[in-house]
């Protein structure tokens, strides 16, 4: 049994466009996550966020299962598209209302709400105007939503973070492809990744400007443990090149100022364009760093690899629904990292979580033991990093509800909150009873 400090918070949460629905309501403008979804063939099962949990009109409910769970903190991120239908320009007050009555709410439970400002659904009219991330000039307009935002805001929601993992946006959505806007463009999506660093950067002066003095900025990056097949030469440089696009590409400028050497050497004439002051920006000082952990990658060396190594299956250990490893000594390695490498002033374990096979039994329970086993390999060893002075001021776990998985659609289920989505029943999943014991004690059996 590990107890964990007095003052560590406890957490969960669900994004915009994962959990919201309602995307035509209300005057919410096009996401480019609703025209990638419209797009056949994109999404498992032709599905979308359309409807999503309800959560538009169900977040009562969902903030009465977060009481019952006894959290402390709520990860919830706001959809550009309701406050600003074309990305720019006209406020929707609808949209700005259903976060007045989402954040009214939460801070009436006693929850402290964690906004994110963009977790990856852009306007899609800034997409189709601006060539979206591409263009540098969507960062100020990013900018110009954060200050509306936050002007609305700023005295009730002290903790922001202005970015949801920019490195799987950026990737996954303009090299890969598989996530909004579908762009399959090596050069373009390198070149996204600025954009969003130099958005994060400009949003931080306005967050600060428009809220008070409990005010507090941060930004969310996703980690994953990288290991080489073998130690090789060349899977190792592969390893330590994917370590470098991955997590330092984004680290470093944030937090020393500048891209990593390495990383930039091997992209050549593929670096992003930059300007004179951009770095100053990007390296302006935050209060915290939200961190997302789920597995781990072995990767190996391949000779037609440029921007992107690929990764091998390891046997004989268990995998999740996603085929991501379980191995949780990873979320130590990455804490420890980022407190011996980066003097990272505070952190967040923002998400961490598993998809499993789950199943409502007869009596409208769900067993999930491979999720409570899952949870509580990593909780022990985020307790390990914690006594080893890592300043980890809080865990919350991905996610509260099951949700719209991105490119898998539904079939993913990610919550210790059952959804059943033809009825919108939800059913609290036994690591959902089990993840209420462990914070109303405050320990990990
Ligand atoms: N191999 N392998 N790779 C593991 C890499 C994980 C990268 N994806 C994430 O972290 C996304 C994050 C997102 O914020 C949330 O919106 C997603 O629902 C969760 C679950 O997918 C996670």
């Amino acid at each position: 049994m590990v107890q964990f400090p007095e003052q560590f918070r406890w957490g969960t949460g669900t994004y915009s466009y994962q959990v919201e629905g309602a995307a035509h309501e209300d005057g919410r403008g096009e996401s480019i996550w609703d025209r990638f979804c419209a797009t056949p063939g994109t999404i498992v099962n032709n599905e979308s966020g359309l409807v999503a949990c309800d959560h538009y009109h169900r977040y009562a409910e969902d903030i009465a299962l977060l009481k019952q769970l006894g959290v402390q903190m709520y990860h919830f991120s706001i959809a550009w598209p309701r406050i600003m239908p074309t990305g720019r320009g006209p406020v929707n007050q609808l949209g700005l209302d259903f976060y007045d009555r989402l954040v009214d709410a939460l801070l009436e439970a006693g929850i402290e709400p964690f906004a994110t400002l963009y977790h990856w659904d852009l306007p899609q009219a800034l997409q189709d105007e601006l060539g979206g991330w591409a263009n540098r000039e969507t960062a100020y307009a990013f900018a110009e939503y954060v200050d509306v935002v936050t002007k609305h805001f700023g005295s009730r929601i002290h903790n922001w973070l202005t970015l949801n993992e920019p490195a799987v946006t950026a990737f996954e959505g303009h090299e890969i492809g598989i996530h909004a806007p579908g762009a399959r463009d090596v050069r373009l999506a390198w070149q996204t990744t600025h954009h969003f660093l130099l958005a994060h950067g400009l949003a931080v002066p306005i967050i600060r400007a428009n809220g008070d003095e409990k005010t507090r900025v941060g930004i969310t990056l996703n980690f994953t443990q990288l290991d080489p097949v073998s130690d090789t030469p060349e899977d190792v440089a592969a390893t330590r090149f994917m370590d470098g696009k991955m997590h330092r590409w984004f680290l470093d400028p944030i937090f020393r100022g500048a891209y990593p050497a390495d990383v930039v050497k091997h992209l050549g004439d593929y670096v992003p364009k930059t300007e004179t002051g951009d770095a100053e920006i990007i390296a302006r000082p935050l209060d915290f760093l939200g961190a997302n952990y789920y597995t781990r990658s072995v990767i190996k060396h391949d000779p037609t690899a440029f921007s992107e190594y690929p990764s091998v299956d390891v046997e004989g250990v268990e995998h999740t629904e996603m085929d991501w490893e379980v191995y949780p000594r990873g979320i130590y390695n990455m804490l420890t990292r980022l407190h011996r490498e980066y003097a990272v002033p505070r952190i967040y374990l923002v998400e961490n979580g598993a998809a499993f096979a789950d199943a409502v039994n007869p009596d409208d329970t769900v067993d999930d033991p491979r999720r409570i086993a899952y949870l509580r390999e990593h909780l022990l060893q985020v307790h390990t990093a914690i006594a080893e002075g890592v300043p980890l001021a809080g865990y919350s776990v991905w996610a509260l509800l099951d949700n719209f998985e991105w490119s898998e659609g539904y079939r993913m289920r990610f919550g210790i909150v059952y959804v059943d989505y033809p009825t919108q029943k939800r059913i609290m999943k036994a690591s959902g009873h089990w993840y209420q014991k462990v914070i109303a004690s405050n320990t990990v059996h």
